[in-house]
């Protein structure tokens, strides 16, 4: 480690998903260094990571998994919640479960009408063909199912490699043409902005390995020899250091502060230091650092240099349920892989680009809570009544994002609040799969929680986990739109051809009947789909904002957040791609800034 007191460029923390995508296009600049701190180790080359299809594999092993708790959930009977997070290079990139997944349109023009001028669908569209390359799926694949897709609207010569993963067709065949069935469209290529209906989704593998394409492979891998990029592991940033301040300026960052074999360093920043730790860190960080609301500032012994008191605020997290179901004739699926030496027989596969073991989570379906339930007029207005009668005064914005999401949900043609995963496989909690036999758990996804949470740093101390309290449930609709979900995916087995391809529901079983006991179910079982948002909301300062639309913490010359924690307001979609989309919008931003700074310089 010889970087001790040196200075770069832009110094990043964490080398994680968006971190190492800022780093790797920074640095094709050859006038200017990077470097980049990551808590975790490099994990680079590691079986665990790379083969697809060992979901939860990693999950709670300090090597790649920083598993924080919650708080009780006063909402959920009291329960806490572990949230994996990806640790490493790569970040949760390297631990996730790989489905590629895009917003609608809608719900990334929210964000530009939250105040965000040039975070739009159209902009969306042109960063995430920019981060990816889509691979067309293999002929074996379409023989089976009948892919469709707009070429238009895919990346051909991004970093993260994409393709449609090998499935488990009965299960796929089993839960679309249900859907269509029960008159949900088939969607031709759900990256173009419309997810209504029910398709296919790729996954972030690389179909030449059949390996998982992520941040670590994608972006760092193929530039780690460039001289102008350093890469530093096991690497703790403790705060930022800024110049003094003289009253009434903005803080200029010179540098961080870091922990490294349990000694204390620090790099100098010429230009930025950009935040990159994720939703869980980066608002941290930033309190660590005197960024954030005096109370809590206090609490922990930080003198506060900015007060910003969005800081950790307007959190949101997608939490899932399962519904599981036994097979009729026992198809393959997951479930297999129980059998040792299913699982072996798998990892040979592999190694020669064949079998399960190239396996993802497909299929998906997002709509309408019209196209789920007659009753949706009236529990939209039970959302209203629940919304206005709160005597609370809102955070200052937030007002202004419930009318949003209350406009998505009105909006019985296009507005998206139902999403329905099938998961090859047994995956709910209460009951254990029997041997031999095969299932299907559908996942269930609140996509536009108005319950908020916050996270805050608990102490001093960088390594102490800050405090997570999602609020799962505060606001009782979020509640209300799971036991929808729940509602909607029992009136499958009406249909066919899931009627007769299941033999019987299995969670929560026909004990659980009543929307009171639906509602125990979930409070007893739910989990997180790990897709928190909000902690850094790209909003105006005035409405809760910590960031601007330059992903510049207000109050400060040259700090950034790039993250997904920068999202003020959540999409019906899984996270990952978004964090390249906000990575590479972030690097044409630090470099214009740059070429400004050099053009007035002369
Ligand atoms: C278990 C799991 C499953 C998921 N499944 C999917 C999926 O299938 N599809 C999908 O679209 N999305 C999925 N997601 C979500 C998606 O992976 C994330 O939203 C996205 O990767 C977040 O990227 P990020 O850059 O914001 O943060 P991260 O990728 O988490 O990066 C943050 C990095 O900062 C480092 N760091 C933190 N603090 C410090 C510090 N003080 N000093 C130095 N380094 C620090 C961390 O170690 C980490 O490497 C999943 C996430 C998880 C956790």
């Amino acid at each position: 480690m010889n970087i001790s007191g040196k200075t770069f460029d832009y110094v990043i923390v964490g080398g994680g998903t968006a971190g190492l995508a800022l780093a790797s296009r920074l640095s094709e600049d050859p006038t200017v260094t990077v470097v980049v701190l990551e808590a975790g180790e490099a994990n680079l080359h590691d079986p665990n990571i790379l083969i697809p299809a060992q979901f939860g594999k990693t999950f709670g092993n300090p090597k790649y998994d920083w598993a924080f708790p919650t708080v009780k959930q006063e909402h959920s009977n009291g329960k806490e919640y572990i949230w994996s997070r990806g640790k490493g290079l790569g970040g949760s990139s390297g631990l996730n479960f790989c489905a590629w997944v895009k917003p609608p349109a809608a719900d990334v023009d929210a964000i530009e009408k939250l105040g965000n001028p040039g975070w739009n669908w159209q902009e969306y569209l042109k960063y995430t063909r920019r981060s990816e390359t889509f691979h067309p799926p293999a002929q074996e694949l379409m023989d089976v199912y009948p892919h469709t897709y707009r070429k238009e609207v895919h990346g051909s010569a991004g970093p993260v490699q994409t393709t449609i993963p090998f499935l488990f067709h009965a299960v796929d065949l089993l839960f679309q043409r249900t859907l269509v069935n029960k008159g949900l469209k088939n969607v031709e290529d759900a990256y173009a902005g419309d997810i209504n209906g029910t398709w296919i989704a790729n996954a972030n593998y690389d179909p030449q390995t059949w390996t998982r394409s992520y941040a670590a492979t994608a972006y760092f891998l193929p530039v780690r020899k460039r001289p102008n990029l350093t890469v530093l592991t096991e690497a703790t940033v403790a705060r930022v250091l800024f110049a003094d301040a003289t009253d009434g300026h903005n803080l200029t960052a010179t540098g961080v502060e870091f922990i490294y074999k349990e000694s204390t360093h620090h790099v100098n920043a010429s230009h930025e230091v950009v935040l990159s730790a994720g939703t869980i860190q980066s608002p941290q960080i930033l309190e660590l650092s005197g960024i954030g609301r005096p109370e809590i500032l206090k609490d922990i012994g930080v003198e506060l240099k900015l007060q910003l008191d969005g800081v950790g605020e307007n959190v949101q997290d997608h939490t899932f349920i399962g519904v599981s179901f036994e097979l009729a004739g026992s198809p393959e699926t997951y479930d297999r892989m129980r059998d040792p030496e299913y699982q072996a027989e798998a990892m040979r596969l592999h190694r020669e680009g064949r079998g399960p073991q190239r396996a993802g989570i497909a299929s998906f379906a997002y709509f309408p809570l019209a196209a789920a339930t007659s009753e949706a007029p009236a529990l939209i207005q039970r959302a209203n009544e629940e919304l206005s009668s709160s005597n609370e005064t809102l955070p200052a914005g937030l007002q202004e994002q419930f009318d949003l999401q209350m406009a998505c949900l009105k909006d019985g043609e296009n507005g998206i609040d139902m999403e329905i995963v099938a998961f090859p496989g047994f995956f709910t909690p209460i009951s254990l799969p029997e041997p031999q036999k095969s299932y299907v758990s559908i996942l269930a996804v609140l996509n536009h929680p108005f319950s908020r949470g916050a996270i805050h740093a608990k102490s001093l101390n960088p390594f102490d986990k800050p405090s997570i309290d999602p609020r799962y449930f505060e606001k009782d609709f979020d509640l209300e739109i799971l036991v929808q979900h729940v509602k909607y995916v029992r009136t499958m087995l009406d249909t066919e051809p899931f009627k007769s391809g299941v033999v019987c529901e299995i969670d929560p079983g026909p004990k659980c009947v009543t929307d009171e006991e639906i509602r125990e179910y979930i409070k007893n079982t739910h989990g997180t789909s790990w897709h928190t948002v909000g902690s850094c909301s790209m909003l105006p300062k005035e409405k809760g904002g910590v960031v601007d639309p330059q992903l510049k913490v207000y109050g400060t010359n040259n700090l950034r957040v790039v993250d997904i924690s920068i999202i003020p307001i959540h999409l019906a979609t899984h996270t990952h791609a978004t964090a390249y989309v906000i990575a590479e919008k972030a690097a044409d931003i630090i470099r214009a800034s740059l070429a400004k700074e050099r053009e007035n310089r002369g």
